[in-house]
């Protein structure tokens, strides 16, 4: 326990998560349709990727036409998404230049949203050649593409002036793809996380509680047009690490649900891969958005189907049993289920048989299934996204470490994801503490520029172990709104004495690098020892005795004091107790 918070969430913290997640449900739900049906149809690839839409992220494809385009062009992009076919569980959205938004919308059909590219940050007004929100409400606009690096370069918008684009779109009811994106120079001088935080971070306030409306889109200007994308890997690591970032900073629940584009010479030749990607939940496009290749990208996470001889069953990961079926042979449905196969085998296909038949072109091709294997392998995306989600559930949930190696959550996790082997308790601890090291580091961050805090303390003993220890929260303003953060649960090892705990509640200050100078009240109970540590730690009219705790002392001194009382309730108690033994009582009671 020493040095490592079990929980670092506050309760206020938890109903704010859990009133943002509701509201992100119940409009993701809305956006979530037939990926339900397709979930069982056979195709591994594309079935992870729909759990992730039910679980929340839907696919989302954007086309940036940027300032490109005429009538003739527009009609012949709009004739080619109609044919498609254009998977049904992608949400398609194409920015298009403001003089062509009207007439671009009466001509696709209502499947595929039209966003503006740019829009001004109030109503109306002396703005010469701006749009506003409202304007494109009126004329059916109901997404714009916000903070474009091409904009911030050129045109000189700083994260500030975004924010309030964002902010002013989000509030006129227009849903915001919010891009961010390190140059060249950033990168190169190791920046890329910082920039993309710092651009994230000054979203924030400006969307508030209104993420479900928000796409990012994570766009690498050293990407944008240059036929550079950043590699898988590239795109995958900076979507995890914001995801993180955005775990601590908005909150888990936003982090889970948020979809990240990826932006930056996508094309159909690369989109796969990229869609591969357990954080990539889509694309914003520019230059192929134009071109006939856009249906493919739409369609990334649903074509792995072409085939020259298809992976039928299983195969296991020490390569020991490997079954092909040349392709005419292909309609039989795979016979092979999860019980026919070892606690270590793998296997590549649910086991439910599909309702269609098992033809080319709904198995995937050698080579896929390999990298399906990979994936699921130490080091492999899905193994991390995996190991990560077991990892919050057991800290955020206080599940005990021993609880991977339970024999039926390796069953539910083999029923889950038959690829994944789940690691150890060690394992799984280890990376509880990296992650304590790594949130710890950015909520010091966060506490070097607060000027003022209030704490609170508290001593509790654990009865099962007879072992005392000290929690430490600190509560403070950011933005006018009230943060609080638990700092530390400290086991104590000597007695409890004034000295004692002022001497911890100071160890714990300093190792945040908090100056005592900077608390202004301490909120504890009012022992004896306590009263001591903090007046002679912090000063005597930094006290402020707990409430709740000077109410229970009052009802015990008024219990003490009142002749007679304690022992009528202790009679109570005892009657209490005798019922409670005697189940035909307990039962006779039931029934008045
Ligand atoms: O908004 C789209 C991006 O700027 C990507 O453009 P690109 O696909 O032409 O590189």
């Amino acid at each position: 326990m020493q040095g490592r918070n079990s929980n670092i969430l506050t309760s206020s913290d938890k109903i704010e998560s859990f009133r943002a997640k509701l509201e992100l449900w119940i409009s993701l739900a809305t956006n979530v349709t037939t990926c339900t049906l397709a979930l069982f149809s056979g195709d591994f690839e594309r079935n992870r990727k729909n759990l992730i839409a039910i679980m929340g992220r839907k696919f989302v494809v954007g086309g940036n036409w940027k300032m490109n385009g005429d009538k003739n062009q527009i009609n012949e992009i709009v004739n080619n998404l109609k044919k498609g076919p254009l998977d049904e569980n992608v949400e398609v959205i194409i920015g298009v230049p403001a003089v062509y938004l009207a007439y671009v919308k009466s001509i696709v059909p209502d499947s595929i949203a039209v966003a503006a590219q740019n829009c001004w940050k109030v109503p109306k007004g002396a703005f010469t050649g701006e749009i506003s929100p409202a304007m494109l409400k009126d004329v059916g606009i109901n997404w714009v593409i916000l903070g474009h690096s091409e904009r911030r370069s050129i045109f000189g918008e700083k994260d500030e002036l975004v924010a309030e684009k964002v902010a002013h779109a989000l509030e006129s009811g227009l849903k915001v793809i919010a891009c961010i994106g390190e140059t060249l120079e950033e990168r190169e001088a190791g920046k890329t996380e910082e920039v993309v935080f710092r651009q994230t971070k000054a979203l924030l306030p400006a969307i508030g509680d209104k993420w479900a409306n928000v796409v990012l889109a994570y766009e690498p200007v050293w990407a944008i047009g240059t036929g550079k994308t950043a590699s898988p890997q590239q795109a995958q690591e900076v979507h995890s690490s914001l995801r993180n970032w955005l775990s601590t900073n908005a909150s888990p629940d936003v982090a889970n649900a948020v979809r990240i584009q990826y932006g930056g010479s996508v094309t159909a030749a690369n989109c796969k891969e990229l869609a591969a990607c357990s954080d990539i939940d889509g694309f914003l496009v520019g230059g192929a958005s134009l071109k006939p290749e856009f249906v493919d990208i739409i369609n990334a996470t649903n074509k792995l189907t072409e085939c020259d001889g298809t992976f039928s069953s299983l195969f296991r990961s020490a390569g020991v049993s490997v079954n092909l079926q040349i392709s005419d042979e292909s309609d039989k449905p795979p016979e092979t289920s999860v019980d026919t196969v070892e606690a270590s085998a793998v296997v590549v296909f649910p086991t439910t048989k599909p309702t269609t038949p098992n033809t080319s072109a709904n198995t995937p091709k050698i080579k896929q299934a390999f990298e399906n294997v990979y994936q699921y392998s130490k080091g492999g995306a899905e193994y991390d996204r995996i190991t990560d989600a077991i990892t919050y559930f057991i800290a955020v949930d206080n599940r005990p470490f021993y609880a991977v190696e339970g024999k039926r959550f390796r069953h539910l996790i083999k029923e889950l994801a038959p690829l994944y082997k789940v690691p150890c308790r060690e394992t799984i601890k280890a990376k509880i503490d990296k992650k304590y090291d790594t949130l710890s580091k950015i909520v010091a961050d966060k506490l070097k520029n607060v000027d003022y805090f209030s704490l609170t303390t508290d001593i509790w003993t654990e009865t099962l172990t007879n072992t005392g220890y000290l929690g430490l929260t600190v509560h403070f303003l950011q933005q006018n709104e009230l943060q609080s953060v638990t700092i530390g649960v400290f086991e104590l090892e000597e007695s409890h004495t004034g000295e004692y705990i002022g001497q911890q509640l100071t160890g714990i200050l300093r190792s945040w690098n908090i100056d005592s100078e900077k608390v202004m009240a301490f909120v504890a109970d009012s022992g004896a020892n306590m009263i001591k540590a903090i007046r002679e730690t912090f000063g005597a009219h930094k006290h402020i005795p707990c409430f709740a705790h000077m109410i229970n002392r009052v009802a015990e001194e008024a219990i003490r004091k009142t002749s007679g009382l304690s022992d009528i309730i202790e009679h109570v108690r005892n009657i209490v107790k005798y019922v409670k033994k005697r189940q035909d009582m307990a039962l006779e009671l039931k029934r008045k």
